[in-house]
């Protein structure tokens, strides 16, 4: 085991920590990353399977995301546009699959209307509460005692209305059950986009990708930082006093100023933090938890959907994949879908077996694009809930209520030891974005109360 010295650890070699550490030692401060698993780049994973490539987590970027395009820029990385050409589809409670185009769905006028509607209302209190101190606005506690289906029930009875709004922050984003988190919590996805609006239209929101996959901004970050990413090195142990930090990890223990803690809040407590943190910071971690949503990948000879004039997209709060995509690789001959099942749903075919899951899954993605769909070349499930360092997908949010009794916190520094991922972010809350701001964010806040 050996002992080095560094003016900051930074723990987990995600889009945050790495952006940190970059950061930091551009203005001049030592740094060593440890990173957990034998790879860098946390919920970004661009991988083969049986040939193709696959984005495994994380992969699109939207025009707003303007600290995510400035790191693709820098790094010199290039980007497509998701193929969007052609008609959307969405299925109804009856199982009736309409095609359509625009962002909202084909369904009966007086529904459309109360989507719009709802869509309209929550824009303005979108504004109203902000992305950044939504725990301030002066109505923060009562929006976070309701549940966002709760919110939803209150304001129409039209159910499909409420069903299809509820699905764009529910299964879409959060990835847990709509009555298991707050409208606040809602409000913040939402305002962390720019507006509610952003999360229906796809086409902004899932605009475009990277030539030759995300997880290239981590792996480039990392070879710029070389031999002080420590790979295959989760953190067991940090010491902490006003003086310093010693992190303890399987091979090497770093001895810093300052530490980094760049790890999805529901991983907090697998460090041994001695001694413990305050009182409030162990309460406060027991309430933020990682949703799950189990991402698909098919892959066929051609992208078959596009003769029949579709794009694609497609769309159903009543289908076990909720949403699905072209996601077919830039300049790739074969066409691949990408579709999500999220919380109970996930749940629920997690029971079952893996050609049963597979089959339940692929006769869904069959009622969007029909027989073609049940028989890709390549299949494959993105499990990030059996990750042991990540434990869920796509990201952390609180629970019911936790939003406004914490958030002020979240980010406060405990003595040397600094906490930085997208789960904290205002704009860019559970993106890749986020992960870069808030690392950048830490970064400046640490290179401050060095210099002073
Ligand atoms: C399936 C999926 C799809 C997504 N799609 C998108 C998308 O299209 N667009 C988008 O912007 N975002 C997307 N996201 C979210 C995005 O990937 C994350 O918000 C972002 O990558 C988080 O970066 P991070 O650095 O904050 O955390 P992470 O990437 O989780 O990095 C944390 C790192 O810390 C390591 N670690 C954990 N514990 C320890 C320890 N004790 N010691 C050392 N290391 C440790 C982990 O191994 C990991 O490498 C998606 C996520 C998933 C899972
Ligand atoms: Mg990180």
């Amino acid at each position: 085991m050996s002992a080095i010295e560094r003016d900051v650890v930074i723990i987990g070699a995600g889009a945050s920590g790495l952006t940190a550490a970059t950061k930091l030692r551009a203005a001049g401060l030592s740094v060593a990353v440890l990173e957990a698993r034998d790879r860098v780049g946390g919920r970004l994973w661009t991988n083969h399977i049986d040939g193709a490539m696959l984005e495994l987590g994380g992969q699109w970027v939207s025009p707003d995301q303007t600290a995510l395009l400035a790191t693709l820029e820098e790094l010199g990385l290039d980007t497509y546009s998701r193929y969007r050409e052609g008609d959307s589809v969405y299925v109804d409670a009856e199982g009736v699959r309409t095609r359509f185009t625009g962002d909202i769905f084909p369904v009966a006028e007086s529904t459309a209307a109360e989507m719009e509607r709802l869509i309209t209302l929550l824009d303005e209190l979108v504004e109203q509460v902000g992305v950044t101190e939504p725990w301030a606005h002066a109505r923060a506690k009562e929006y976070d005692r309701i549940s966002w289906s709760a919110w939803l029930a209150e304001q129409t009875d039209d159910v499909e209305a409420r069903d299809n709004i509820a699905l764009f922050i529910a299964a879409a984003m959060l990835t847990k059950p709509s009555h298991s988190f707050s409208l606040l919590q809602a409000l913040l996805m939402a305002a962390s986009a720019g507006s509610f609006t952003h999360l229906v239209e796809a086409d902004f929101i899932l605009d475009k990708r990277v030539v030759g996959g995300l997880q290239q901004v981590p792996i480039k970050l990392a070879e710029a930082l070389g031999e002080d990413v420590h790979l295959s090195n989760p953190v067991r142990r940090l010491e902490w006093s006003e003086d310093g930090v010693s992190a303890e990890a399987d091979n090497v223990t770093v001895n810093a100023r300052y530490a980094i803690v760049a790890v999805p809040p529901n991983l907090y407590s697998r460090i041994d933090f001695q001694p413990p943190l305050p009182r409030l910071s162990h309460q406060m971690h027991q309430h933020m938890s990682l949703g799950l949503v189990i991402k698909v990948h098919a892959v066929y000879e051609t992208p078959f959907w596009r003769e029949d004039g579709l794009s694609a997209t497609a769309f159903s709060p009543y289908e076990l994949v909720h949403e699905a995509y072209d996601n077919t690789n830039h300049e790739d001959p074969r066409g691949t879908l990408v579709g999500f099942v999220s919380d109970e749903r996930a749940d629920e075919v997690f029971k079952l077996s893996a050609e049963e899951r597979r089959e339940r899954i692929l006769t869904s993605l069959s009622h969007y694009y029909g027989e073609q769909a049940l028989s890709p070349v390549v299949y494959y499930e993105s499990d990030w809930g059996s990750e042991e360092w990540t434990r869920g997908a796509y990201a952390a949010s609180f629970d019911l209520g936790g939003l406004s009794r914490y958030g002020a916190m979240q980010s406060t520094p405990v003595g040397p030891i600094y906490w930085s991922t997208s789960d904290l972010a205002a704009e860019g809350y559970q993106h890749v974005d986020g992960a870069i701001r808030k690392g950048a964010d830490t970064a400046e806040a640490i290179i401050a109360r060095h210099q002073a």
